[in-house]
């Protein structure tokens, strides 16, 4: 087994994966993530953008490739030790935001803080200066179901960013956002994540989030392709997709 190169904060190697049902996720996927970048993966929708950050963020087992986080070999590791990194190490944010019903916005971003030992006092504090920059600062004592969507989806990207992981995997982030916030929020995301040499990995089908990336990765069908164009969002769905392999 050998280990990845040693600017890569996360490396995967020929990367296979099938759901339980047996479905094709990913094959033979091989990559490799610098400290501190902007990581986009595109593609279409179904193409294994999900699955591949997934199988990086050790939510699910690998089985068949390997997968790196500097020189700790995700693939080896059992469930436990793989809990552990990510409560440690990663931060994930989903396309719909999930943020707990009972707490109100700043309990919900400080909760990740005091999970890891600090105290409420200064988890408030932090929580509150991380809904400042996400621009709800003014929501901070609203409950979830108070908020609009957008609102939701920015505390949600607060409460992702504010225990500065090493690295923050964003499953379109932006999805529940209005074009214009789309931009915004994005644009926020990636200057917080670099004043904090946070490594960020994106998946996205949003033009302008792989504009903000340093490296970007097309997917198709679960396979790594070397060019691709996406789409003009009016014909999204029909084909076209061009491609080489
Ligand atoms: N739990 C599952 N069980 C079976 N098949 C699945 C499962 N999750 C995803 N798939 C299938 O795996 C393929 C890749 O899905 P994935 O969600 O990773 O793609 P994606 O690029 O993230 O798509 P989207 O942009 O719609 O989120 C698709 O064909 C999808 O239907």
């Amino acid at each position: 087994m050998e280990a990845p190169p040693d600017n890569d904060v996360l490396w995967a190697r020929s990367l296979h994966f099938r759901h339980p049902d047996g479905s094709p996720g990913l094959a033979g996927v091989s990559l490799g993530v610098r400290e501190g970048e902007i990581f986009a993966v595109t593609g279409p929708r179904g193409s294994g953008k999900t699955t591949l950050l997934h199988c990086l963020s050790g939510q699910v087992p690998v089985r068949d490739g390997e997968v790196w986080f500097n020189s700790v070999p995700l693939h080896t590791l059992g469930p436990v030790a793989r809990e552990r990194l990510r409560r440690d190490r990663f931060g994930w944010i989903d396309p719909a935001p999930a943020l707990i019903p009972e707490l109100n916005a700043w309990e919900n971003v400080a909760l990740p803080l005091m999970l890891r030992g600090i105290g409420r006092r200064r988890a408030k504090v932090a929580a509150l200066e991380w809904l400042e920059r996400l621009d709800v600062g003014d929501r901070a004592r609203k409950r979830p179901h108070g908020l609009k969507q957008a609102e939701r989806q920015r505390v949600a990207i607060a409460r992702a960013l504010a225990p500065a992981p090493t690295v923050l995997f964003a499953d379109e982030p932006t999805a529940p956002l209005h074009r214009a916030d789309r931009t915004l929020v994005l644009r926020t995301l990636a200057t917080a994540a670099r004043s904090h040499g946070i490594t960020v990995v994106l998946a996205t089908h949003d033009p302008d989030g792989a504009a903000l990336a340093d490296h970007t990765m097309a997917l198709l069908d679960g396979r790594r392709v070397h060019t691709l164009h996406l789409p003009d969002p009016d014909t999204e769905g029909r084909a076209a997709w061009s491609l080489s392999v």
